[in-house]
């Protein structure tokens, strides 16, 4: 079983103004709501290719409940801890570009955190815990740190897809799978990754330096670089044409996940990674299986002679 934590779930509420315009009365051209937070999307995305997952993390009130009830009638298991506060509501606005605005969410006690701990600890041998996503302030820093560590030690896979800070705690452990942009790449080495060349070279070196099985660096529309063991792959995702960023890295986690689980070949789960990226990025929300299984085939896969 997967086990996906969102510790900071959130409705995204995407709000598309083709003429926006700073200290004046703007009106939406389109509005729409999806259950969002990292984890929430990796788990939504493998439902689309019929990998079961868990949800987990803290969720409360009236936007809680409507992730929750989302995630129901999309039939995807889910097992949250109540916090009192309401879950966050993140604002993605579209204008001729995006920009976002995430909110801190709600404060979570450490009994709630401690029963956070407890629920993952029912985990172990043949399960995967995916790690994804901001952690709210009231939450100490090095939770990812000490949840991959529990986790290891039952014999769980442990993937994560986070910032520096609380990534950095859980570095120490054994890791399947860790997903940087190629900014987040750059922010952990100290140096700008530009491009594909860059990530090949500073990828390799951070990879050879830590206990990650696959390090996949990801680079938007030039696609994605992929560590595995000796092995380098660079991956040309298909073009089309910008609908939405938003999900897109969590989407291609998912894709990865789903290559792992079903034991596809090390290229082909590549691909099916790159597909569901691309599905979500050519997409108003999540990429969803009819999406996925049009872009495959698009997805050029390349191995790097050494
Ligand atoms: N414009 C695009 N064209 C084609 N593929 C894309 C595009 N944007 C994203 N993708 C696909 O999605 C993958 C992940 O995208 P990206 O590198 O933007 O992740 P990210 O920065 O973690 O995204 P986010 O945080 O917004 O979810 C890419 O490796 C690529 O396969
Ligand atoms: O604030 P965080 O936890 O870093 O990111 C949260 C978030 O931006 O990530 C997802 C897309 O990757 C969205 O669904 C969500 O709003």
């Amino acid at each position: 079983m997967i086990l996906t934590v969102t510790l900071n779930p959130s409705v995204d509420y995407v709000v598309r103004v083709d003429q926006f315009s700073t200290g004046h009365l703007n009106r939406t051209d389109q509005t729409a709501f999806y259950a969002g937070g990292k984890g929430i999307n990796v788990s939504q995305v493998l439902k689309e290719l019929d990998v079961h997952s868990t949800a987990t993390g803290f969720t409360g009130g009236f936007s809680g409940r409507f992730i929750e009830d989302t995630l129901a009638e999309k039939q995807i298991k889910a097992d949250f801890i109540h916090v009192e506060d309401h879950s966050r509501i993140n604002i993605k606005l579209k204008t001729d570009e995006e920009t976002e605005i995430n909110a801190a969410g709600p404060v979570i006690s450490a009994e709630k955190v401690s029963e956070l701990i407890e629920l993952v600890s029912r985990y172990g041998k043949g399960d995967t815990l995916v790690l994804a996503g901001s952690i709210p302030s009231s939450v100490e820093r090095d939770l990812y740190g000490k949840l991959a560590a529990a986790a290891y030690q039952n014999e769980m896979q442990v993937v994560i897809d986070s910032e520096k800070s609380l990534l950095e705690p859980a570095l120490k452990t054994p890791l399947t799978l860790i997903k940087p942009n190629h900014k987040e790449l750059g922010g952990y080495i100290g140096q700008d990754i530009e491009t594909v060349e860059d990530a090949v070279a500073h990828g390799r070196r951070f990879y050879n330096e830590h206990q990650i099985e696959y390090l996949m660096v990801s680079m938007a529309e030039d696609g994605a670089v992929l560590f595995a063991g000796d092995e380098t792959y660079i991956a040309t995702p298909p073009k089309g044409e910008l609908k939405n960023s938003v999900g897109a890295g969590d989407s291609s986690v998912a894709g990865f996940l789903a290559g792992l689980e079903k034991g596809y070949s090390i290229e082909d789960t590549f691909a099916l990674s790159m597909a569901c990226g691309a599905a979500t990025a050519f997409s108003e929300g999540l990429a969803v299986k009819e999406q996925i299984d049009h872009y495959l085939p698009m997805v050029q896969i390349r191995g790097l002679v050494k």
